[in-house]
């Protein structure tokens, strides 16, 4: 199990005052010196937090497992060939939406997927992974488009109100980790993760591989400092 910390937010700081600090290529630094495995961040259409240029400070300095997590629009299709990360999670991305809201739904896009996205980034030696509700039809598409890994949304997990509706999303995580795992792909996971709910999460859910964590960790980090904060992230999935 490897931790992918998401340095979107570092940039969300930056950009609050135009300055050049906090720069979120430093902060990858301090994550991989830390311990982390790799980074994570969301180049979105409306370019709210990272940046072009972050991308490619981002791969000249990232060591590990660089997961650059965009839509599939033909504009990020060509940044991402241009960078070459090691993987590419795919994502649905409103533009309203205060962060990611949900799994991609398969059915809707199987086709533009087939016939666009995967031939264009096929070839390119970057792994394609993508953002799923723990869904076993929307994994059966998945594998079926021949992508390398499945990146489980956590989010309703982490989210949930009360213990019986968390119960019931594990037990859909754990399912759907099964699925992916019996048909070949890498199980990764991520959105909403913290410091409560990761314990859990690793209790229930066998089989993940990269954990990618963003928004509360970087919160922590204010109040602990990155290193720190990192270390103890890494104490849970190292336990
Ligand atoms: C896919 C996912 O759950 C998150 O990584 C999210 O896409 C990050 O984007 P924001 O940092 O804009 O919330
Ligand atoms: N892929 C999920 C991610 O990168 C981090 O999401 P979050 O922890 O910011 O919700």
């Amino acid at each position: 199990m490897q931790l992918l910390v998401n340095i979107d937010h570092v940039a969300t700081l930056r950009n609050a005052r135009g300055e050049g600090y906090p720069d979120p290529a430093d902060a990858a630094t301090v994550c991989e010196q830390a311990g982390a495995s790799g980074i994570v961040f969301h180049l979105r259409r409306d370019r709210r937090h990272i940046r072009d240029e972050d991308v490619y400070r981002l791969k000249k300095f990232v060591k590990g497992t660089l997961d650059f997590e965009m839509s599939a629009s033909d504009e990020m299709i060509e940044i991402c060939k241009d960078v070459e990360p090691h993987l590419c999670t795919l994502v649905p991305e409103g533009r309203e939406e205060l962060t990611t809201e949900g799994g991609l739904d398969m059915k809707v896009i199987f086709n533009d997927f087939k016939n666009r996205v995967f031939p264009a980034l096929h070839g390119s030696g970057i792994k394609i992974s993508l953002f799923l509700d723990p869904n076993p039809e929307d994994i059966e598409l998945a594998h079926n488009l021949g992508a390398d890994a499945i990146e489980l949304h956590t989010g309703t997990f982490a989210n949930a109100p009360d213990e019986d509706t968390q119960q019931k999303e594990l037990e859909r995580l754990s399912e759907a980790a099964e699925l992916i795992h019996n048909l070949g792909m890498i199980v990764n996971a991520g959105h909403g993760l913290n410091l409560q709910n990761l314990p859990i999460l690793i209790d229930h859910v066998n089989h993940l591989e990269d954990i990618s964590i963003g928004h509360a960790l970087i919160s922590k980090s204010v109040f602990w400092g990155l290193e720190r904060t990192v270390k103890e992230y890494l104490k849970i999935m190292n336990k």
